[in-house]
């Protein structure tokens, strides 16, 4: 099996170091001048196994099963350019996160760009330097089609990196999606110092806020119980490891973030609000977090309304 990773970031190459185990894996990213060092930046202290091919030549890409690692907003830019080359693959999203551009997952702009591949998510709790270090760890592959699930979850398992299989891709990715809105507001209220039980209450009344959404979008409700929404939603509310965590810690405290970061649930916040406003759905702490990182609303102002909203059953 020929696997290629799309996205040269800390995910796409923590993921081609754990695969190289297994076989030939090219590493596909926009800039590769990091690689004569075979130490990517974005994942320090990992050195690149050699024979590993990294290459910025798209067209060099002859694998049949495509890792996409690329942040979700970009993924879109991306497809339009390149999409038309990766048809008829099994290609497989990683990123986390709602395309604001069309409020869809990335998996189905992958399926709008390419109708002939067969589109998988990978998703679930997993640092890149947990992965590129070996460490345990257990993962969700979601595909609609259950044998090429199997396939997939065969080919991609390795010594440290589990895989259990669904045919749930939109509870899957949703899962990993909604997690790092919930990241935000845990680490924005242990950045402004509201205590532990409010981050326990924020990460629980979040992961029901997910439920809604995602089972008014097609999830399944035990989809989101498992490693893809409540394993990584715990992994992500929990450690600074997190940057998701980290932004919101920053927001919580009025402390300035690194420029530059990839936090996934910021734009996923803006994406969700306008979902649940189409839907009539109550999105409270997403609702929040997409304010608090536009800058429309003050940490102060968050918790009031959150602590004013109408008492009701749990
Ligand atoms: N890091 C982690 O622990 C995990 C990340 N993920 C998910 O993986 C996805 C990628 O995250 P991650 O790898 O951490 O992000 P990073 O910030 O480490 O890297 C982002 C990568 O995207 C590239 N990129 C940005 N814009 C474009 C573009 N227009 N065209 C091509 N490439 C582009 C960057 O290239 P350049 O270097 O040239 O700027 C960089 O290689 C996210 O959705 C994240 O949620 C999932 C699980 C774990
Ligand atoms: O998705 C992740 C862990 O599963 C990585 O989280 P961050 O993007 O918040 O670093």
């Amino acid at each position: 099996m020929s696997v290629a990773v799309i996205g040269a970031g800390a995910f796409g190459t923590a993921l081609a170091v754990n695969l190289a185990g297994r076989g030939q894996v090219t590493l596909w990213g926009r800039d590769t001048g990091w690689a004569r060092g075979r130490e990517n930046p974005r994942l320090p202290g990992i050195r690149l196994p050699a024979g590993m091919q990294v290459t910025n030549r798209i067209d060099m890409i002859q694998a049949e099963t495509l890792l996409l690692a690329l942040p979700a907003q970009v993924l879109g830019g991306f497809l339009a350019k390149h999409g038309a080359r990766l048809g008829g693959r099994r290609l497989v999203n990683c990123a986390k996160g709602i395309d604001l551009a069309t409020l869809t997952g990335p998996s189905a702009l992958i399926a709008r760009a390419c109708p002939l591949a067969t589109v998988a998510v990978l998703t679930g709790p997993s640092f890149a330097a947990d992965i590129a270090r070996g460490l345990p760890t257990a993962l969700t592959l979601a595909c609609a089609d259950a044998a090429a699930a199997e396939a997939l979850q065969r080919d991609l398992s390795t010594a440290t990196l589990r895989l259990y299989r669904t045919t749930d891709v939109t509870g899957a990715e949703l899962g990993g999606a909604l997690k790092n809105i919930i990241a935000i507001a845990a680490g924005a209220a242990i950045g402004a110092g509201y205590g532990d039980s409010a981050r326990a209450s924020i990460v629980t009344r979040g992961f029901a806020e997910m439920g809604r959404l995602a089972t008014a979008l097609g999830a399944r409700p035990e989809t989101l119980n498992g490693l893809s929404g409540l394993g990584d939603l715990v992994l992500t509310c929990t450690s600074e490891q997190s940057r998701n965590f980290r932004y919101g810690l920053a927001l919580g405290a009025g402390r300035p973030f690194a420029q530059g970061t990839t936090v996934e649930g910021a734009a996923t916040a803006r994406a969700v609000s306008a979902l649940a406003r189409q839907k009539a759905i109550e999105m409270p702490i997403s609702d929040l977090v997409a304010g608090l990182a536009e800058g429309r609303i003050a940490m102060k102002q968050a918790l009031d309304i959150l602590l004013n909203r109408p008492l009701k059953e749990e």
